[in-house]
């Protein structure tokens, strides 16, 4: 039997989508990537992303970090019911093991329509915190630039999916609000040189992304990401100048009946004695809140031929990641919150102890657990 597995990561370029007579050939492009690999490479997207605002975004990252330790603290998680803000090293551990890096969680504009009395899992998402401008001019503007231009990119992604899907361009809407009352989660992230005595090189370990797709700007030329196929083995996908990295999520995965691979990947420290450390700037596209992927008004026909290649991909015999089953049963906003609550378990003990006090009966663990 032929082999399904993969052992690159496929390059679509995305002016092809953008003109009638070349569309059906990224349309099976795409098809491939998301039913055999769960990632791709996404080039020429000038058409939704200035590259002018990449390469400010670039220079300004080294700068965001550099700020003094107590301006980043101003902006700590903590402060936010949205689970927004900085997180120092070493905040988070991923199956048991730290996470060697320091984050600013920061996501598109957003005003929380939590209520009292409303879901908890509606105040996840809100405003972010930015640093002070005078010490940081120019960033926010820039980010939130940035923000909005990729989530608009990954909106009409979501069309192509759906075609490539063999559904109509509209075929995945109900899965989102309308994008004014959608908000997604961007991070920057920088992965710190690790020193000569140090015993991991855990940048993030092994995990699936929880949402549609993830659209993932390499910020330094730094590899470290690597990406798992079906028989275990890890694959390099190091940085190409002027393109995105596009995995797919868990709640796009259940939503497909498995047609669509949410993809295992981890990211490793640069090694002992490089010179920078490594950045990088995931966007998490969301599902809106209350949609229960498996609850049967949302589920998807799909056509045999689709089932087929799904069926003949085989499926993972074994993975280093388990996480969000709780999709089966759970409002996307609730799987969100509890995947957050055991993250960052500091900023749930404030805003949301109920839940804390169910996931952390004895008190508080010196760090969270991501995954
Ligand atoms: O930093 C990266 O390249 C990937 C990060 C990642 O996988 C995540 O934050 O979910
Ligand atoms: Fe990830």
């Amino acid at each position: 039997m032929e082999n399904k597995d993969f052992s690159s990561i496929p390059l679509l370029d995305y002016s092809l989508a953008l003109s009638s007579s070349t569309k059906p050939e990224f349309i099976l492009e795409l098809r491939y990537a998301l039913i055999n690999v769960g990632f791709l490479y996404l080039s020429n997207t000038d058409a939704m992303v200035d590259q002018s605002l990449i390469e400010s975004l670039k220079n300004y990252i080294p700068k965001l970090f550099a700020l003094p330790q107590e301006e980043k603290d101003n902006i700590r998680m903590a402060n936010s019911p949205h689970f927004l803000g900085y997180s120092r090293l070493g905040a988070e551990l991923t199956k048991g093991k730290t996470d060697y890096r320091e984050q600013f969680d920061i996501a598109t504009d957003h005003v929380s329509r939590w209520r009292p009395g409303d879901p908890d899992y509606w105040n996840i998402w809100g405003p972010s915190q930015y640093p002070d401008e005078a010490l940081i001019p120019g960033f926010q503007q820039i980010m939130k630039g940035y923000l909005s231009q990729v989530a608009a990119l990954g909106t009409h992604f979501i069309t192509l999916i759906a075609e490539a899907l063999g559904l109509p361009p509209d075929g995945l809407s109900r899965f989102h609000d309308i994008p004014d009352r959608m908000q997604h989660r961007g991070k920057v992230v920088q992965y710190p040189v690790p020193s000569e005595r140090s015993e991991s090189n855990q940048g993030v370990g092994p995990h699936y992304d929880a949402g549609f797709l993830t659209i993932l700007l390499q910020a330094s030329p730094h590899p470290g990401l690597q990406v798992q196929n079906l028989a275990g083995d890890w694959i390099e996908a190091p940085p190409i100048p002027g393109t995105f990295v596009i995995n797919f999520g868990r709640a796009l995965e259940f939503a497909t009946k498995g047609i669509v691979r949410a993809t295992s990947h981890r990211v490793l420290s640069p090694p002992v004695g490089s010179s920078s450390p490594r950045y990088s700037v995931p966007l998490f596209h969301n599902i809106a809140l209350d949609v229960k992927v498996r609850d049967p008004k949302y589920e998807l026909e799909f056509s045999p031929d689709i089932v087929k290649l799904r069926d003949e991909r085989g499926s993972l015999s074994q993975t280093d990641s388990i996480n969000y089953s709780e999709f089966e049963s759970q409002p996307s906003g609730m799987v969100q919150l509890m995947g957050r609550v055991k993250s960052h378990p500091d900023v749930a003990q404030r805003h949301y102890p109920t839940l804390f006090k169910q996931f952390f009966p004895d008190g508080l663990p010196k760090a969270g657990f991501a995954y």
